[in-house]
């Protein structure tokens, strides 16, 4: 039974959906990163929010984890590039708490507006400071937006129902997506110029760190109000206590912050600054949406396989997870193949899927080739890391899809692309027609028909189509004591070049190929494990 470990804090709608769908769950939170080492060993799932940092450390002791499931959004707490090398999918649920974050946004717009937080301390110590705190209304004012994906557009939807303008920077916003948000879309410095507030929706990335710098916030409209619900380091900090020293900045409100948990900050006290400790998915509505749903993602994962997303690997529904196993399969087997029969530098690798292969998901088969390809080079490949394996290595993937069917109703060519030119296998399913339970056979090798199952360890002959010759292998194979299981014929021509698979027993040995490569006749002799 797969075990998975919630680390943070998640609303126990989580740990029950994992028990019902039968995988054994252990909520055990607060652990420092080398308690967190010691035992996470023992799982296969990991569930988080955003106080676990899965770090490298982290990743290199969890020798058994499959899937890291965050419940939120940002992922900027997990080492992708790390767990992806390692084989670990990472998934996230992405709008779970979306509207929630956007309401949380525009709650903290409100509170510079009328500036809730002074007025509620100042009433509450008995000061009743009427004169105090002259607000401004949102009416008829800009909202710049930054970012304006799932939270982003829904900040602007209720902006616009609060009859404000909303001016957003986006480089990947379509002009359709901005008219159809009605909202208009700009570049950097027009909506630093004309926002009355600022709002940042984007994730953080090399891009936008910092995006709100001090010479960015120098642009900006005298009296700015400025919200971020998205994530520390989009606004330099230092930039912005500054702005709000100076009275440039009307005001600031952050959810977030560079240095988290944020015990200590310069902003702290500042006049017209507001704050909350990382609140913006903090909602009983949110927190119960994104538990479900990380618990289910990850259950299917571990249970049968479905990948939903997954930020390092290709979805695969868990309906589409049975159908494409036994494909997964021959292209798993297709690709371990002509990775054990191809020597030297491949510069390209062509996966084609004929007839019903062409109407499946493909990405996951393209994976599993290469993974089936790269694992005769590696032991650390699996389905997540295969393709940056592949990418790393310089390899071109192509993938090609023809619907009509061939020879066979459905069909998976692999073809390497090396210094000696092309060289292609192909196979099919053999079985139901839905592909369930559906057996993997190789029906043609390096252009030549030949129909065997490729399974346990088979000795690989390549030979002159000739009289005697199958009687002074099978002799040979009698002597060395190497039982055969199966046996399997084809050739490019009578008196041709004709190739022998033959499933033996025990490994074949270094001693029996040097037997098998002298005997007449034979041009290629290689032993193979599947
Ligand atoms: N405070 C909190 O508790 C929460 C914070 N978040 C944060 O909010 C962020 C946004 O979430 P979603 O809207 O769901 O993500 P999303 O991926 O739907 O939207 C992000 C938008 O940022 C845009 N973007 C990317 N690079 C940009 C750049 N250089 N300049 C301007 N725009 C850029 C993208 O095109 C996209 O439209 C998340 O990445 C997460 O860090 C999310 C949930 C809760
Ligand atoms: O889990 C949380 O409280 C934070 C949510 C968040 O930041 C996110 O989903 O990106």
């Amino acid at each position: 039974m797969p075990k998975v470990l919630i680390s943070d804090a998640m609303d126990p709608k989580a740990a029950q959906i994992f028990r019902e769908r039968g995988v054994e769950v252990d909520e055990i939170t607060g652990k420092t990163p080398d308690e967190l080492i010691a035992i996470i060993g023992d799982y296969d799932g990991l569930a988080i929010r955003s106080s676990t940092k899965v770090t490298k450390a982290i990743l290199a002791a969890a020798t058994n984890l499959k899937v890291i499931g965050r419940a939120g959004i940002g992922v900027d707490n997990v080492d992708i590039p790390a767990a992806s090398a390692q084989g670990v999918v990472v998934m996230n649920t992405p709008f779970g708490n979306s509207i929630t974050t956007a309401e949380h946004a525009i709650a903290l717009m409100f509170a510079l507006a009328r500036q809730l937080p002074e007025a509620d301390a100042s009433t509450q110590a008995g000061k009743w400071e009427k004169n105090r705190f002259m607000g401004v209304e949102l009416t008829s004012k800009t909202l710049g937006l930054i970012g304006a994906g799932n939270i982003g557009s829904i900040v602007a939807d209720r902006a616009l129902g609060l009859k404000m303008k909303v001016v957003a920077f986006d480089p990947f916003l379509s002009p359709e997506r901005a008219l159809e948000l009605g909202i208009e879309k700009v570049e950097l410095d027009e909506l630093l110029a004309r926002a009355d507030f600022i709002t940042l929706h984007t994730p953080l990335t090399d891009q936008t760190r910092n995006i709100l710098s001090a010479e960015a916030l120098a642009k900006t409209k005298q009296g700015v109000r400025i919200i971020n619900c998205a994530r520390g380091g989009l606004i330099d900090e230092a930039a912005l206590k500054a702005g709000l020293d100076s009275g440039h900045i009307g005001g600031a409100a952050l959810d977030v912050f560079v240095q988290e948990p944020a015990k200590e900050s310069p902003l702290f006290g500042t006049p017209n600054f507001v704050s909350t400790p990382h609140l913006g998915a903090s909602t009983s509505e949110a927190q119960v949406n994104v538990a479900i749903q990380v618990a289910e993602q990850m259950a299917d994962y571990l249970m049968s396989g479905g990948v939903t997303n997954a930020l390092n690997v290709p979805s695969l529904s868990a309906e589409e997870a049975p159908r494409l196993k036994p494909y997964m399969a021959l292209a798993e087997k297709l690709g371990s193949l002509v990775g054990q029969l191809t020597h030297g530098a491949i510069g390209r690798i062509s996966i084609h899927s004929e007839g019903a292969a062409a109407e499946l998901n493909q990405k996951p088969m393209v994976s599993a080739v290469l993974a089936g390809f790269l694992r005769t080079q590696t032991d650390t490949v699996n389905m997540v890391n295969a393709p940056l394996l592949a990418k790393e290595r310089g390899i071109e993937v192509r993938e090609v899809r023809t619907e009509r069917e061939g020879d066979y109703h459905t069909l998976l060519r692999v073809s390497v692309k090396t210094d000696a030119g092309e060289r292609s296998v192909a196979g099919t399913l053999f079985g139901p027609s839905d592909a369930v339970g559906a057996a993997p056979r190789l029906v043609e090798l390096f252009g030549i028909k030949v129909e065997a199952d490729l399974a346990g360890h088979m000795l690989y002959v390549v030979n002159e189509d000739a009289p005697g010759f199958i009687g002074r292998l099978g002799s040979l194979l009698g002597e060395q004591g190497v039982n055969i299981g199966t046996f399997h014929l084809g050739r490019r021509s009578a008196g041709g070049e004709a190739v022998l698979l033959l499933s033996v027993d025990e490994p074949v040995t270094a001693e029996l190929l040097g037997k098998v490569r002298a005997l007449a006749g034979v041009r290629t002799a290689m032993g193979l494990s599947f």
